[in-house]
């Protein structure tokens, strides 16, 4: 988190309103301009990540910039304006094509990469019946559905790398420290599937 905020200053040290040097509080909690007496706050972004089940299998997805073999939950910044419902529902829409149900708050963690952001993780239920992935190939390179059996195995697959056979990295997941573990770690102990209300 401080590597964060130092990041954050040194981006704004000119005011955006008359360009003279802004300069920081005591605290570093904000940059003021003396000049046109603004006052700059360090921002994070709010992401929303959501785990999609249909009940007995979750939806998890590459983009092409992932290590090799690593899935994850369905990312993505809100928009201005959105809550973090609608972004949920925009987002699964726009990455996978399908309409998700049920939202259900899981936790929240603060990302410092590449910049600032809030990530807000949250399960979802596929609409029922409506399972078919059309994955947008400009924002991920693969998506789709896996068992509770392999969610389970790829969990314990700390360094997949030594695992690879004939050269093939298998399906493995973030590690411990991100959110999207968390999430996928929930849904298999809890099964939250079937414990999001109906
Ligand atoms: N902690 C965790 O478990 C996980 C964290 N993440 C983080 O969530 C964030 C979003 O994930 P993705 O959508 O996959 O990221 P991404 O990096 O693929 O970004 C998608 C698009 O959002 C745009 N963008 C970048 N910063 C933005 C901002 N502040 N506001 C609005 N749009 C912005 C970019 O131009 C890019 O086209 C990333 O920072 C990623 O590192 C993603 C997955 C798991």
């Amino acid at each position: 988190m401080a590597q964060a905020l130092l990041r954050w200053h040194d981006a704004h040290q000119f005011c955006s309103r008359c360009g003279q040097p802004t300069e920081k509080n005591v605290a570093g909690s904000k940059r003021v301009c003396p000049a046109s007496k603004s006052i700059y706050y360090p921002q994070m972004a709010p992401v929303v990540i959501t785990l999609v089940s249909d009940g007995t299998r979750c939806l998890l997805a590459r983009q092409s910039s992932f290590p090799k073999g690593m899935y994850s939950a369905l990312a993505g910044f809100c928009d201005i304006g959105e809550s973090v419902e609608e972004a949920v529902h925009r987002e699964v829409a726009e990455e996978v094509g399908l309409e998700v149900e049920r939202l259900q708050y899981s936790a929240s963690q603060h990302w410092p990469f590449p910049n600032s952001s809030l990530m807000i993780a949250c399960h979802a239920a596929v609409k029922p019946g409506h399972t078919e992935i059309k994955v947008n190939l400009r924002e991920l390179e693969a998506a789709a559905w896996f068992t509770h059996d392999e969610v389970v195995t790829a969990l314990k697959r700390n360094d997949p790398y030594t695992q690879q056979q004939n050269g093939t990295v298998p399906f493995w997941l973030p590690p411990k420290l991100a959110i999207a573990h968390h999430l996928i770690k929930e849904w298999v102990e809890k099964s939250t599937c079937s414990t999001v209300p109906a």
